[in-house]
């Protein structure tokens, strides 16, 4: 396949890296800084899932020096964006399809909305990757999967393409039959771990001897829950008690990433995560005040720097 990586950070790079590993022609559409680096630096993976140097990593800094593109591998922060649609609607024109695998929901929309519906694939990702100063990933999970599905049916082709690039490659990937839900059930458990590590500033086993703390985490969940259910989408308390039971069972140390983003002083996705989870609140008559309180905590660290 060829592959477009738009957001060659931590997820971008790791994720493209595997597949060029296993034989795609991946194109790394990077802004300026992006490229020095990479030129600079190349491109190191240091994985719990084996080290990799990408030999001759592919850069472009504009879609015109790109032909014929398969996919968009969409890993930017929710706040980086709109920054992309110019260049997302020249590859999807070009006829690539994108694949997003932001955290949070009100991306798609905003894509479908752009790019049109045929454009536009469900996905997500678990993985603990974040870049390390030149600029090469530094993944310590055991845990590398990307999920996806199609959200329209002109989309089964190049899902099946895409779980076949997956399978060659050092990684976990899984064609969904049902993204949107899988997409919900990742964002009701990260707007909970996220939420909490990043609002107390702690990670989640400190989090867990506070029986009155973690149980905030536990009361995200279940509005996250209910506004699943308000947008048709099947939660339910199972769901809400596997997703506490799996923060029950991770290691003292373990954070979110938009924790780790808190404590390097990096900007926080806390406008596309909690804010689009209040505003999908507000459209269908939610009240989600566990949720507002844990926006209003992280909010004042948004964006700011050391
Ligand atoms: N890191 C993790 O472990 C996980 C992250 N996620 C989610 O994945 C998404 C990506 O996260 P992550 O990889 O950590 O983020 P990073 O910040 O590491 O990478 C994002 C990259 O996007 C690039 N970028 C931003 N805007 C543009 C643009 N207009 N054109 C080209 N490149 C651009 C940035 O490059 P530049 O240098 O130019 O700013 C940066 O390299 C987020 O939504 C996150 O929540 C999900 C699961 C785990
Ligand atoms: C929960 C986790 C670590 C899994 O990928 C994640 O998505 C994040 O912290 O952003």
């Amino acid at each position: 396949m060829k592959i477009v990586v738009l957001g060659a950070g931590a997820l971008g790079a790791y994720f493209g890296a595997r597949w060029q590993e296993a034989g795609h022609e991946v194109i790394n559409l990077v802004r300026d800084g992006r490229a020095e680096q990479l030129e600079e630096q190349g491109l190191q993976l240091h994985s719990a899932m084996g080290d990799y140097t990408v030999p001759e990593p592919i850069i472009a800094t504009s879609p015109e020096q790109i032909e014929e593109p398969n996919l968009v591998f969409l890993a930017v922060k929710g706040y980086h964006l709109h920054g992309t649609l110019e260049w997302l609607h020249q590859l999807a024109q070009k006829g690539a399809k994108v694949f997003p695998v932001l955290n949070g929901m009100e991306h798609i929309s905003i894509l479908q909305k752009e790019l049109g519906e045929e454009a536009v694939l469900g996905g997500l990702s678990y993985i603990i990757a974040t870049l390390d100063d030149q600029g090469h990933v530094v993944h310590t999970s055991e845990f590398h999967d990307l999920v996806f599905g199609p959200l329209h049916p002109s989309q089964q082709q190049i899902c099946e393409e895409l779980a076949l690039a997956c399978n060659q490659a050092n990684l976990n990937g899984t064609l969904s039959p049902n993204i949107l839900e899988d997409m919900w059930k990742k964002y009701m458990f990260i707007s909970a771990f996220s939420g909490i590590t990043a609002a107390v500033n702690q990670p989640i086993g400190a989090i867990k001897s506070y029986p009155q703390t973690f149980r905030i985490a536990e009361r995200v969940l279940d509005e996250m829950k209910q506004l699943a259910v308000a947008h048709k989408i099947e939660l339910t308390d199972e769901h809400v008690a596997n997703a506490f039971e799996r923060l029950r069972g991770f290691d003292y140390d373990m954070t979110s990433s938009m924790h780790q983003d808190r404590r390097k002083g990096l900007p926080l996705e806390v406008e596309h995560l909690h804010g689009g989870a209040l505003r999908l609140g507000n459209a269908v008559n939610l009240s989600m005040p566990y949720t507002e309180t844990i926006y209003g905590m992280i909010k004042p660290y948004e964006a700011y720097e050391h």
